[in-house]
């Protein structure tokens, strides 16, 4: 039995995410802890889920690694700065791991590798992103992964940005530019995540779109990151590896 803790356990994905680990049989959930909450109980558990508020999870990360607990981070807000900060704590404390994604629907992964694939191969790349009106951040964590995979290909393969003549806009009316790429994020009652990535070239385009149309969807993932974190040294960044997507 693997015994896990929960960070921002009475949250929508947290309380998903406790039901899935209570239900997995070789998983023991041995802390469920929210806002207002010790983090001691945390302490006995062998990997922590933190799906918290990006203003909360350096804090949170920070405390698991101290304490020896590996982590599986679905809270978005990470940076290249992030990302340092917590390759150096986990760095001073050998043994422990993190897995960080900004996305655990395995068709979120799919999507942002055939959006990587296909960026140099057309003109132009946009992303639509399209959430609950709750979040609390725009764009998306995924959007940005998406749009930095993408442009990365984009800059191995030579292509240039893509092409805008645009001159007059108000402001924003072109999204936001995320390393090259304009992300468009859409806030709209009734909907969860869902994501398009746009792409046009010689008289066609191509959609990627995906759709998380419950919570449940990010389940799979994170238990799946639970049981293998314990056997990958130090940070891994995104689900891609664990999917053998390379
Ligand atoms: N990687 C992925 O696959 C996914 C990532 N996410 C990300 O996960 C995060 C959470 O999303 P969501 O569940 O919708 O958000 P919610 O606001 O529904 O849940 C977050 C919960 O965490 C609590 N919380 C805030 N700070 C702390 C803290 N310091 N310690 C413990 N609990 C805390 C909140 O309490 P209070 O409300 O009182 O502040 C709330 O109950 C977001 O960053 C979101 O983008 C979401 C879905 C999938
Ligand atoms: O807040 C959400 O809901 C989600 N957050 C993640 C993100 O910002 O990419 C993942 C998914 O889109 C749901």
């Amino acid at each position: 039995m693997i015994k896990v803790g929960v960070l921002g356990a009475r949250g929508r994905v947290g309380a998903e995410l406790c039901r899935a680990v209570e239900a997995a049989e070789d998983l023991e959930l041995v802390a469920a802890v929210d806002v207002g909450d010790a983090r001691d109980p945390l302490a006995s558990a062998e990997v922590a889920i933190d799906f918290t508020h990006p203003d909360a999870v350096m804090d949170n990360l920070h405390w698991c690694i101290e304490h020896g607990v590996h982590t599986v981070v679905g809270t978005t807000g990470f940076d290249e700065g992030r990302f340092e900060t917590v390759r150096g704590w986990l760095a001073s404390h050998p043994g422990v791991n993190s897995l960080i994604a900004p996305n655990f629907a395995v068709g979120a992964v799919l999507m942002m590798h055939f959006a990587q694939k296909a960026a140099p191969f057309f003109d132009s790349v946009e992303i639509v992103e399209l959430h609950h009106p709750n979040k609390a951040d725009a764009p998306s964590g995924t959007a940005r992964r998406t749009a930095e995979l993408a442009n990365a290909a984009r800059e191995k393969a030579g292509v240039g940005r893509s092409p805008d003549a645009t001159t007059t806009a108000l402001e924003g009316a072109r999204g936001a530019d995320v390393g090259g790429v304009r992300v468009h994020a859409v806030r709209l009652a009734g909907l969860i995540a869902h994501q398009e990535v746009l792409l046009g070239g010689h008289g066609e385009t191509l959609t990627i779109r995906h759709d998380s149309l419950s919570r449940e969807s990010f389940s799979p993932g994170v238990l799946l990151g639970v049981r293998r974190v314990v056997e990958l040294p130090g940070l891994t960044v995104g689900l891609e590896s664990l999917l053998g997507l390379g």
